[in-house]
């Protein structure tokens, strides 16, 4: 025992840790971590501060800056000489719109939506999704778009087949950590382009409820770009928790996304926040900037309907390349710049869906093999 501390008691020790965890602020902290509850375990052995978080978001970066930032504090208040740190992420289950049944082991369900085609919506769910497993979520990917199912291609899954266990159900092919399924596997692209409304609704729907979807604290669904019917009867009918609108910072983008906000409300899906995608252009040559789609469009949406806007990604040549390769950046390029912008985003996107939301207990999950 150190000689500093012989005194301490497990609950002064404990009130000392959490006075310095609860000042802590955090973009990702609405509220304090005191007020999360967060501190599930402290104790001093050896010298060593040995401390366990419990977060309900997915919460890896917040969790190395805290101890980036109170590390030096907690040592000199305790006098240990080591801190041994822990994480266990035990994610919520976040109410869905019109408290609809869940999705079999999925506790939330993400979509993520453009209101036209073209402006990074599938590139940003694959990223987001890499993203929020690195924070420390069990993440799915569902490509639900139907008419050019893209998420095969930036995975690298393009030959894969989903198998069946049972002869009803299909098992998720597993890429790069995530559980996917997409419609690009079952079909190639010149069938899936004459699939109409209400059939192509109810192929994703099945697609949705027939994956053996192991236990997923995030399940990211890539919807078909558009405000048309299609979308709307998914929105709908999937038991979403809250919706990302990807856009570009042009004028002809930002007022598809206005629609795709405006559909949301209607069917009293939360959405989350905006996604600016292709911010800036980044020259691969000189590092110029340039804001080839304009500037500013993102902020003025959000201030119009009052959501977050969750993150502003630059185009740039590497994160093109890396999805035609198949392996996207975030897990290709993991120190780089542009993954750490992910992360960001993923972190805020966690947060949102709960701090926006209403915790409901985590039902049982049952497997229908
Ligand atoms: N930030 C970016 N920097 C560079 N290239 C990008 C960026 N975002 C997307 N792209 C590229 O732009 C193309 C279109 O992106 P993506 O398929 O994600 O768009 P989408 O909105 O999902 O399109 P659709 O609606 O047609 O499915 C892809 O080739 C992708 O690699």
């Amino acid at each position: 025992m150190n000689p500093f501390t012989p005194q301490t008691t497990p609950e002064a020790l404990r009130e000392k840790v959490s006075r310095v965890l609860g000042a802590f602020k955090h973009p990702t902290l609405k509220r304090d971590l005191t007020v999360l509850k967060a501190l599930h375990h402290s104790a001093l052995l050896d010298s060593t501060l040995h401390i366990e978080l419990v977060m309900p978001f997915a919460w890896q970066s917040g969790f190395a800056e805290l101890k980036e930032s109170v590390s030096a504090e907690l040592l000199r208040l305790t006098g240990a000489t080591a801190i041994d740190w822990k994480l266990i992420h035990n994610i919520a289950t976040m109410k869905r719109v019109k408290d609809q049944t869940g999705v079999s082991g999925v506790r939330n369900l993400i979509a993520v939506s453009s209101g036209k085609g073209g402006v990074g919506k599938s590139s940003t769910a694959v990223n987001l999704a890499l993203a929020l497993a690195a924070e420390g979520g069990r993440v799915g990917l569902l490509d639900a778009d139907i008419y050019g199912p893209s998420i095969p291609t930036m995975l690298g899954t393009t030959h894969e087949r989903p198998t069946s266990p049972d002869g009803q159900h299909m098992a998720p092919i597993m890429a790069h950590g995530l559980a996917t399924n997409s419609i690009g596997y079952m079909v190639t692209e010149d069938n899936a382009m004459v699939w109409r409304g209400p059939m192509a609704s109810k192929a994703l729907l099945q697609l949705l409820t027939d994956t053996l979807w192991s236990e997923l604290d995030y399940l990211i669904l890539d919807m078909p770009p558009g405000t048309g019917d299609i979308q709307l009867t998914l929105a709908q009918n999937i038991p979403v928790t809250g919706a990302l609108v990807v856009t570009t910072p042009q004028d002809i983008s930002l007022a598809d996304a206005r629609k795709g906000i405006v559909m949301f409300a209607k069917v009293g899906v939360p959405v989350l926040g905006i996604v600016e995608n292709m911010s800036m252009h980044i020259c691969s040559h000189c590092g110029h900037l340039e804001a080839i789609f304009g500037t500013g469009g993102a902020e003025k949406l959000t201030e119009q309907y009052q959501c977050a806007l969750l993150g502003q990604l630059p185009l740039h040549i590497s994160l093109r390349e890396d999805l035609d390769r198949g392996e996207p950046t975030v897990v290709s390029r993991p120190e780089s710049e542009f993954t750490e912008m992910y992360r960001q985003l993923a972190g805020q996107v966690a947060a949102q869906l709960y701090w926006q939301g209403e915790v409901i207990l985590t039902e049982i999950a049952f497997k229908a093999v």
